[in-house]
C-alpha cells in the first residue's frame, strides 16, 4: 500500500503530492486525512495523506516513518474542499490543510545540530553553544560569520550533523482515574474483598453504582467517599481497580455559570422568516439565505431556533460571528440554551484550549461550534446548518494565504451537506444583497424591532459649525449636553471613536517634521502607555522624541484623537461620569474585554468608550444614547467600499441604543454632514442607500458589476519590482479576454512595507473561466524566487483591502 502525502513545505515546485510506502505495520491504520512524519532529503518533515493506493509509478519509494493521528483530523470533506479552496485562493495545498486544523496541531520541523563526537573534540566557540548538551537548536546559533564558519567546518569534518526533528506541539491534559477491572465487575464484591476492608469495599461498591463500567477521575472518588489515595492504590495493586489517564479538556468556560437562556416565544415576523428555513431544513436543501433585520430585531433568536431544529435530528451546526462580538454576552446566549452542545473557537483562547474545543468537535462530543473566520472549518460530518453573523463583516476574509472569505467557504459546505446557510445583518454586504435582489439567495426580512421600539432618532452635528463657534473640543455642543442629561436619569450611553484612519501621530510645530516608519511608508502611531512610537506594518518603535529630530525644537507634540485623549476630556468635561475605555490598550490582557463588559452590564459605569470592538453584539436596556465621534474617518480611505463600511458602521453603532424599553437617540459628528452614507444612515434607510451606493459601483465598475482581483509584487529592489510587476501586467493582458481590464501596475497605496517596495496589478472581470489558472501559473512562475525570500507576490481574489 501507498500514500499520497502533501508535505509541509511551502515552496519549491512541491504543489504535488509524494508517494511513500505504507510499512506492514501501519497498513490498517493510515488513512486519508491523518499527519503523518515523511523523510524528505535530509530531514524528517510532516505531511498529510491524501489518498491511499494500491501501486506507485515512483520507484524506490521511502517509506513512512511515522503517524501523528489515530484518527483523520481532516476529514474526506475537508480534503476536498481544501482542493478547491487552493486553486480559488491561489495558495498550496498545504496551506490550505494547515488553516483548517488549530495551531496546536500545525507542527513545524526545526532544524538541530547534533553532535556526533565528544564536545571537546569542537572549538572552544562552539563547546560553549553546546554547553555539554549534544543537540543545539539551529535558531539558538548566533547568526555571524565566525561562529558560522566554525559550523561549516564542524560539518564538513563531520563531527557533527544537521538533522530535523518534527515536534508535535499538541499536550493533552490527562488526570488520574480508574475504572474496575473484569473481575470485579462480574463477582460478588464479598468474593474479592475481606469484608473488614471497608473503605476499599465502599470503593469498589460506589465504582459499581456510579461509573457505568467507566473511568472516574481519582480525585472525584476521594473527595465523594473521604478515602485516601492510598485505599485506592491498594486497589490498584490487587487488581481490582485499573490506573488510567483520562483526558481532560482546558475549558476556558468551566467556572463560569450559564443562566438558562429564556426560550420567548416569538414574533409574528420571526415565525415567518423561521418558515421557510425549517422547511429546508427538512427537505434536506441547500438553500443560501439572506437575512436582513434591523438592529434588535431578534435575527440571533431565529437562529437559536433554527439550531435546535438540527439538534433534535442528530445533525450539527456552525454557527460564525466576528471576532469582535464572540463577546461572553453572545456566548451565553448559545450555552446557555444548548449547554455543553456548544464548543466555542475564540482567538482569545490559548492555543490549548482552542485545540480542546476543537478535540470536542473532532470526537463528535458536541453539536454546534460557535466562533470566529476558522469556525467554519469544523470538522463535523452531518453538518445540517450553516450560519454568519453580521455577514458583511471584513474580517470574514482572511488577508494572509489562504485568502480565503468564511461566506465562500460556508456557502460550499452547505452545498456538500445539502443544508441550508443563512446570513445574517442589520446591513448586508452590497454584493450578498444583490445576489439576493437577482434570487441568487433566498431574502428574509425582519423590518421591525422585536418589541416595535422605534429605531432611535438620529442627530447629525457639523463639527465645522462648532469649530466655528469656536467649539475646540471633540464633543459638540448637543452630544456633551445629552451626555449631561443622560447622567442625571442615570442611564447608559456608548461612545464610538474610528479606529481605522484615524491615529495618534506626531509632528513638530515648528518644522512639519512627522515620525515616519524607517521600514514602511507610514507614519508611526503614537502610544501613550509606554510613550512610544510604533508602525503597525512591521513592529518597528522608538522611544517618542522630546526634541525634534530635524530642527532640535522642543515643539514636538501629538495630534490625532485617540480613545485616550477623548477620554482625558470626558473626565475633565464631566468630572462625575463613570467612565470605562475599550480599546487595544485596555483589553490586551486576558479576560480584560469580557470584564470590562460585565461590569458595564451592571451598571459600573454611565459610559462607555471605544473603537469598533463596542460597535456590534452589545444588548444593554440601559443604554438610551450611541454617539459617534468622527463619522468620516473612514469615508477617505483609498477603498471602493469606503461609503458602504461608514454606513454600515453607522447603522451598528447606532444600533445600540434603545434596544429595551427605554428609547433611544444618537449623535452624529462629522465634517461631511451631507455625504449620502450619513445621510441615509441618519433615516435608516438601507434600501436607499444602496440603490445610491449601486449606482456609484456601476459607475467606477466595481462589485457587484465587475469581479476584482488584485496582485501585488513587492521587492527590496524598487527596479525589480518595477520590471516583474510589468512583465505580469502584460501576461496577464495578453493571457486574458479583451473585456477584462488590468490596471497598472501602479504604486499601493502603502508603497513599501517592511523594506519592501510594493506596485500592484488589479484585474477588473466579468466572466474569466480560465483566471485562477493563469493566476495559479504565475504563482507558480515565480515558486523560487519567493521561496529565497526575494519576491513576495501576493494574488488575492475579490480582496477586501487595497493598502
Ligand atoms: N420573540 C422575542 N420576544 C422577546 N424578546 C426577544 C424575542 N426575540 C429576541 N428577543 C430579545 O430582543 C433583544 C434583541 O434581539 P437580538 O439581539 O437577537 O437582535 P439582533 O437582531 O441579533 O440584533 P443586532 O443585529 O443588533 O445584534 C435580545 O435581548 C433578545 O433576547
Ligand atoms: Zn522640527
Ligand atoms: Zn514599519
Amino acid at each position: 500500500m501507498y500514500a499520497r502525502v502533501i508535505v509541509d513545505v511551502a515552496a519549491g515546485q512541491i504543489n504535488k503530492p509524494f508517494d511513500y510506502a505504507i510499512p506492514d505495520e501501519l497498513s490498517h491504520l493510515i488513512r486519508p486525512g491523518m499527519r503523518v512524519i515523511v523523510p524528505f532529503g535530509p530531514r524528517k518533515i510532516q505531511g498529510f495523506v491524501w489518498k491511499v493506493a494500491e501501486s506507485t509509478d515512483v520507484p524506490n519509494v521511502k517509506p513512512i516513518a511515522d503517524v501523528l493521528d489515530p484518527h483523520p483530523v481532516l476529514t474526506s470533506e475537508l480534503l476536498e474542499l481544501g482542493e478547491w479552496l487552493a486553486k480559488e485562493t491561489v495558495c498550496f495545498l498545504i496551506t490550505a490543510f494547515q488553516s483548517m486544523i488549530p495551531a496546536a496541531i500545525r507542527a513545524k520541523s526545526k532544524k538541530i545540530l547534533q553532535l556526533n563526537s565528544e564536545n571537546d573534540q569542537l572549538p572552544p566557540v562552539l563547546q560553549v553553544l553546546f554547553q555539554g548538551k549534544h543537540k543545539v537548536e539551529w535558531d539558538k546559533v548566533p547568526k555571524e560569520k565566525g561562529t558560522l564558519s566554525l559550523v561549516k567546518q564542524a560539518l564538513e569534518k563531520n563531527i557533527m550533523e544537521v538533522v530535523y526533528e518534527v515536534k508535535d506541539k499538541t499536550r493533552k491534559k490527562t488526570i488520574p482515574a480508574v475504572k474496575l477491572s473484569r473481575e470485579v465487575r462480574d463477582q460478588s464484591l464479598l468474593d474479592v474483598l475481606d469484608s473488614r476492608a471497608k473503605k476499599q469495599y465502599a470503593v469498589l461498591d460506589y465504582m459499581r453504582n456510579h461509573s457505568d463500567g467507566k473511568s472516574v477521575p481519582i480525585q472525584r472518588v476521594m473527595e465523594d467517599l473521604a478515602v485516601t489515595r492510598q485505599v485506592i492504590r491498594t486497589l490498584i495493586q490487587k487488581n481490582l481497580l485499573i490506573e488510567e489517564e483520562l483526558e481532560s479538556y482546558r475549558d476556558p468556560y468551566e467556572n463560569r455559570e450559564f443562566h438558562t437562556f429564556p426560550r420567548p416565544a416569538l414574533t409574528e415576523g420571526q415565525t415567518n422568516v423561521l418558515e421557510p428555513i425549517v422547511q429546508s431544513l427538512e427537505k434536506k436543501e441547500h438553500v443560501p439565505f439572506l437575512l436582513r433585520g434591523v438592529t434588535g430585531s431578534g435575527k440571533t433568536e431565529i437562529y437559536l431556533r433554527a439550531i435546535e431544529r438540527v439538534i433534535k435530528t442528530g445533525k450539527e451546526a456552525i454557527v460564525l460571528v466576528p471576532e469582535i462580538s464572540l463577546t461572553p454576552q453572545m456566548v451565553e446566549r448559545f450555552k446557555g440554551r444548548f449547554g455543553s452542545k456548544v464548543a466555542v473557537l475564540h482567538s482569545a483562547l490559548s492555543s490549548g484550549e482552542k485545540y480542546d474545543e476543537w478535540r470536542k468537535i473532532h470526537r463528535k462530543e458536541v453539536q454546534v461550534a460557535v466562533g470566529a473566520r476558522s469556525a467554519v472549518f469544523a470538522p463535523f460530518e452531518n453538518l445540517g446548518l450553516l450560519i454568519i453573523d453580521e455577514e458583511h463583516e471584513g474580517s470574514y476574509k482572511q488577508e494572509d494565504h489562504p485568502r480565503y472569505h468564511a461566506r465562500q467557504v460556508a456557502l460550499w459546505r452547505g452545498k456538500y451537506h445539502g443544508c441550508p446557510v443563512i446570513m445574517g445583518s442589520a446591513t448586508p454586504s452590497l454584493e450578498s444583497y444583490a445576489r439576493a435582489k437577482r434570487g441568487v439567495y433566498r431574502l428574509l426580512e425582519l423590518p421591525e424591532r422585536v418589541n416595535n421600539t422605534a429605531l432611535p432618532p438620529v442627530h447629525i452635528t457639523d463639527m465645522r459649525t462648532e469649530l466655528k463657534k469656536g467649539n475646540r473640543s471633540v464633543f459638540s455642543e448637543i452630544l456633551l449636553e445629552k451626555l449631561k442629561d443622560r447622567l442625571q436619569k442615570n442611564e447608559q450611553s456608548v461612545l464610538f471613536l474610528n479606529r481605522r484612519g484615524y491615529s495618534t501621530f506626531i509632528m513638530c510645530r515648528d518644522c512639519g517634521y512627522t515620525a515616519e516608519c524607517p521600514h514602511c511608508e507610514i507614519t508611526l502611531t503614537y502610544h501613550h502607555n509606554d510613550r512610544k512610537i510604533k508602525c503597525h506594518y512591521c513592529g518597528y518603535e522608538e522611544i517618542l522624541p522630546s526634541l525634534c529630530p530635524e530642527c532640535h525644537s522642543d515643539q514636538i507634540r501629538f495630534f490625532g484623537t485617540g480613545t485616550q485623549k477623548v477620554e482625558q476630556e470626558l473626565t475633565k468635561l464631566l468630572p462625575e461620569a463613570r467612565v470605562i475605555r475599550m480599546d487595544v490598550d485596555t483589553t490586551s490582557r486576558k479576560g480584560s474585554h469580557e470584564k470590562l463588559l460585565t461590569s458595564f452590564g451592571r451598571g459600573e459605569a454611565d459610559i462607555l468608550l471605544g473603537t469598533q470592538m463596542i460597535a456590534k453584539g452589545l444588548d444593554f436596556p440601559k443604554i438610551t444614547l450611541a454617539g459617534i465621534l468622527a463619522a468620516d474617518t473612514m469615508l477617505h480611505l483609498p477603498d471602493f467600499r469606503a461609503s458602504e463600511r461608514t454606513f454600515q458602521l453607522l447603522t451598528q453603532v447606532s444600533g445600540r441604543a434603545g434596544r429595551d424599553k427605554l428609547a433611544g437617540e444618537v449623535v452624529i459628528q462629522t465634517y461631511t454632514p451631507d455625504h449620502y452614507s450619513i445621510q441615509y444612515a441618519k433615516h435608516h434607510d438601507y434600501e436607499a442607500f444602496m440603490l445610491e451606493e449601486m449606482g456609484q459601483r456601476k459607475q467606477g465598475g466595481y462589485p457587484p458589476y465587475y469581479y476584482l482581483a488584485l496582485v501585488t509584487i513587492a521587492h527590496e529592489d524598487v527596479v525589480q519590482v518595477m520590471k516583474t510587476a510589468e512583465k505580469i501586467a502584460s501576461y496577464l493582458k495578453n493571457s486574458l479576454s479583451p473585456e477584462t481590464k488590468v490596471l497598472g501596475p501602479t504604486v499601493s497605496p502603502i508603497a513599501r512595507i517592511k523594506d519592501r517596495y510594493r506596485y500592484q496589478c488589479m484585474i477588473k472581470y466579468r466572466n474569466e473561466p480560465n483566471l485562477t489558472d493563469i493566476l495559479n501559473q504565475i504563482a507558480a512562475r515565480y515558486q523560487k524566487e519567493m521561496a529565497a525570500d526575494k519576491f513576495f507576490i501576493s494574488i488575492d481574489m475579490n480582496p477586501q483591502m487595497f493598502m
